[in-house]
């Protein structure tokens, strides 16, 4: 049996726009089985900007790029085999129809039929199957069926049309010169060429005023002024996405996919690596550039005016300059940004901060700047000072460091061409949330014109380092990074040394976490690198940098720096981390910062007045219970933090048989894995995040209701970070920790450290334990036999795989054995199901009354919180009996 396809596709030229994604969506794919394809059968371009329509054809298909020759049409019967044919083939001008229909049936003509072998009865067993093969069916106007073959066995596929069709009348479309622009736009197509740069629906409908605009007045003053030409090849060389040859490579990339997304698209996308083929492609696309169509349309302009006699010198001075690289780019002038009136207490504290920054802040509705921010700004953009900055958790401290670096790129005359930017964070999630933050409030900058591009990129671990490399080249304006992995760029020589060394601004986020010692070794050494003043043979030994990495031949630049945390100690003598005391001094002095401003709007217990805090004491056996019971009693999105990875791998099974929505996060999981369990944590309301202290730092998710901490965390620091991941930008939150009685000292050194008496005991409902304890317990059962089964099973291929290996046969030595085995592992399976039915029909049922409120900060229950006398320590029941005990064992020791 054999089947047809179309030849493989020639590979598109090199220079690709966005039709010819739709091209090669459309392109017969050349696998075996495959066939020729509607645009719908892959799917369409990550975030293409442009709706060219009709999906299924293209400009570039029209020309023919990338469509095989027609080929192989005869009668192949001569061979035996099925051939897939067209009835489309007898032409029937009569009837008319659209176009696009006609053109699309053309265009099944045209493709090279040639067979295929399709294994015996695994397609044609009917016609029914043939449903949507090769995605013809979704041709208006044809259908796909199958035919049995005279006089011999097997089916043969025909490809049926249904319809008449009259042939395009129009100028045909040859491989050359394809269909005309006229008759592309009456087909509905889109030239690439006017695709504007951004597919949010402002910057769209701004422009498109703008162009309306322009053009008015083109056409009133036609002709006076070479000044609007300029100007208007400007704004279509501003609306092109990849008019020049330089963008052909945007096409080329090493996965053959053409990337048009958002310039913004560092997003946390579906896969990873898309998200990072993103922003390669972004950063690809558009590296600050001279404008050359601009410059190009004006010099054509002189030379059709230029008189014929002298046409040759008038060409020769139509030449385009030959272009240093190196030279200065000017900025185009840009105009006031649209909505950016109210925004006066921005203006207030830092009245230089450009207006489009204000445009992205507008967008973003912060009408004006939270505490860090309006404390930051006067001494970071008006007097260029470094600061050191502590501020509550989620109160902004993003763009209180973020707004000067941006307003430093936005303000500039010329385009800048390197990395003015270095944000160092300790976490891969937290550094792409910078660069997401950073983005989106330079978004209406970015996007006034091509040449005001902001390129921000992430360079952290998880990611493959090709994709990193693609991203250094891509000249980015600000590097957003984890230590490690920056580190690790460096000393390969991936990344220039002086990239890192010259930045006008530097910042250190969770500046604590990063200088704790010994964590960070490489961001001891970066600090090292950055801070010396000069080159030296001693120091490239102490840091054991390859010298072709680190190319230092200058001193650096004045640079400006930003050390930033929830917990940093600015005032008091120190502050201490797992039992050594460090002082800000030491921290500072290690950073080589000698003058800065110190900005701390932290109140004296660190955590945000929007945060509700409370405690439960239970045992640690009990703690299981009490965690199913928080989240089926209160669900709303929470992030539950434990201090072990175990823990983690413990509780997700169980909740998840309890059929509540958990997510794992701890760093011993893919990249991949990390960011998809973010994205549906932040997009589910319920969702339940377990993490390990991975999570602790930075991570801005919209709306996290609750936090849970099911240990005590082990610092004070700790605990303010874990809480602040709720009740972040003004909203409120709850923060609940479970304490064991062997959990008391650790839990009331934090409640000393944060000048806290004691949290408020959390209001248990104790009548509904019972039940939660009893589904808990089911759930547990479950767990522990669905292990056993596991690991049997896991056990029996390995052994099977040894004495594979060892030539052993196991069947005949074991088969005593094996049979007892399997006796008991259908037992376990039986008891699973069993197991399983009974907790689902329990979990059917619910346990709380009907009417009962599931809403966690209910006004009452925040009232009891807030009203609680709970000045004594809360495990009031065993604090007495565990003191003593402890208080007993520690004069027992001392004893001789
Ligand atoms: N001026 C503002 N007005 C309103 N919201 C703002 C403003 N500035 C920042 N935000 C929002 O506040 C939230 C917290 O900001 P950010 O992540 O910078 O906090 P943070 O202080 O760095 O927190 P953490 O210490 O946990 O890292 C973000 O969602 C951000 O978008």
């Amino acid at each position: 049996m054999a089947a047809a396809t179309p030849a493989p596709a020639k590979k598109g030229a090199k220079k690709r726009k966005i039709a010819d994604v739709q091209d090669s969506a459309a392109a017969p794919a050349s696998a075996a089985n495959s066939t020729p394809s509607d645009a719908s059968d892959k799917p369409a371009p990550k975030k293409a900007r442009v709706d060219a329509k009709p999906a299924a054809t293209s400009k570039a298909k029209a020309k023919g790029k990338g469509k095989p020759k027609p080929k192989g049409k005869g009668n192949n019967s001569k061979t035996g085999k099925a051939r897939a044919t067209t009835a489309a083939d007898a032409s029937d001008a009569s009837s008319t129809t659209s176009t696009e229909e006609a053109l699309m049936l053309d265009e099944i003509n045209g493709w090279g039929w040639k067979e295929v072998a399709i294994p015996e009865g695994a397609l044609l067993t009917g016609a029914d199957d043939m449903g949507g093969f090769m995605c013809l069916e979704e041709l208006s106007g044809v259908d796909v069926v199958t035919k049995e073959y005279a006089g011999r066995a097997g089916k043969q596929i025909v490809f049926k049309k249904t319809k008449s069709f009259k042939p395009v009348k129009s100028k045909e479309a040859t491989l050359e010169e394809g269909l005309d622009d006229e008759m592309m736009a009456k087909m509905g197509f889109v030239h690439v060429d006017t695709v504007l740069p951004d597919d949010d629906p402002e910057v769209v409908k701004r422009l498109a005023r703008e162009d309306a605009k322009r053009r008015a007045m083109e056409q009133q003053g036609s002709g006076d002024g070479s000044g609007d030409e300029s100007d208007a090849a400007d704004h279509v060389a501003d609306m092109t996405l990849d008019s020049d040859s330089e963008h052909g490579d945007v096409s080329d990339d090493a996965d053959g996919d053409v990337h048009m997304s958002d310039a913004n698209s560092d997003n946390v996308d579906e896969e990873v690596d898309e998200e990072e083929d993103s922003d390669d492609a972004d950063s690809v696309r558009d590296p600050p550039t001279v404008d050359a169509d601009a410059d190009s349309a004006s010099n054509d302009e002189d030379a059709a005016d230029a008189d014929d006699d002298d046409a040759e010198a008038a060409s020769a001075s139509a030449q385009p300059e030959p272009v240093d690289p190196s030279a200065p780019v000017s900025r185009p002038e840009l105009p006031e940004p649209e909505g950016i009136d109210g925004m006066s207490a921005w203006t207030k504290v830092a009245p230089t901060i450009n207006p489009w920054l204000l445009k992205g802040l507008a967008d973003l509705g912060f009408t004006e700047p939270t505490a860090i921010q309006a404390q930051t700004l006067p001494a970071a953009l008006m007097k260029r000072q470094n600061v050191v900055g502590a501020a509550e958790t989620g109160s902004g401290k993003t763009l209180a460091f973020g707004l000067p670096i941006l307003d430093y790129l936005a303000s500039s005359d010329v385009v800048i061409k390197h990395p003015v930017g270095l944000v160092l964070s300790p976490t891969r999630e937290l550094a792409m949330q910078i660069s997401d933050h950073l983005r989106a409030v330079i978004k209406p900058f970015s996007y006034s014109h091509k040449l005001n591009r902001v390129n921000i990129i992430t360079l952290v671990g998880g990611f493959s380092e090709e994709k990193q490399r693609r991203l250094i080249a891509s000249s980015p304006h600000i590097i957003v990074a984890t230590p490690g992995r920056l580190w690790d760029l460096l000393e390969s020589g991936q990344l220039d040394g002086d990239h890192v060394r010259n930045v006008p601004f530097f910042v250190l986020d969770e500046a604590d976490k990063m200088l704790e010692k010994g964590k960070f070794k490489e961001l001891e050494n970066l600090i090292g690198m950055m801070t010396k003043e000069e080159s030296t043979t001693e120091w490239q030994s102490n840091f054991k940098v390859l010298p072709s990495a680190v190319k230092v031949q200058k001193p650096p630049r004045k640079r400006q720096m930003f050390v930033f945390s929830a917990t940093l100690p600015t005032s008091g003598p120190t502050y201490s981390f797992r039992g050594k005391e460090i002082t800000l001094k030491l921290l500072l002095k290690k950073l080589n910062l000698k003058t800065f401003e110190t900005v701390d709007v932290t109140g004296s217990n660190k955590t945000t007045s929007n945060l509700i805090e409370a405690k439960i004491d239970c045992v640690p056996e009990e703690k299981d219970i009490h965690l199913y019971y928080l989240l089926t009693r209160y669900p709303g999105r929470t992030l539950v933090f434990v201090n072990s990875i175990a823990s983690i791998r413990r509780l997700v099974p169980l909740l998840s048989l309890l059929r509540l929505p958990v997510y794992p996060l701890h760093a011993q999981m893919q990249q991949r894995q990390r960011m998809k369990n973010l994205e549906r944590f932040a997009a589910n309301e319920n969702g339940i995040l377990i993490a390990s202290d991975v999570a602790s730092r930075g991570l801005d998710i919209k709306n996290i209701e609750h936090v849970i901490h099911y240990q005590v965390p082990m610092t004070s620091d700790l605990y303010v970070h874990r809480s602040g991941r709720t009740a972040r930008a003004n909203a409120s939150g709850l923060s609940i920790v479970l304490v064991a009685p062997k959990e008391l000292p650790a839990y009331r050194k934090i409640c000393d450290q944060l000048d806290k008496t004691s949290l408020k005991e959390f209001p248990i409902e104790h009548q509904y334990m019972r039940e939660f304890r009893k589904r808990f317990n089911l759930a547990r059962r479950i767990e522990s036999a669905e292990h056993t089964v596991a690991k049997k099973s896991h056990d029996d291929s390995w052994l099977k795989r040894a004495a594979e290996a060892l030539e052993v046969d196991l069947e005949a030595n074991d088969s005593d054995e094996d049979e007892g085995e399997r006796r008991k592992r259908i037992r376990h399976e039986t008891m699973v199901d069993s197991l399983k039915a009974e907790l689902n029909a329990v979990l059917d049922k619910t346990i709380l009354p009907k009417g009962a409120s599931k809403k966690y900060l209910r006004p009452e229950l925040a009232q009891a919180l807030n009203s609680a006398t709970n000045s004594v320590m809360p495990a009031s029941s065993t604090t007495a009996t565990y003191d003593l005990k402890a208080l007993r064992k520690k004069l027992t020791k001392k004893l001789p």
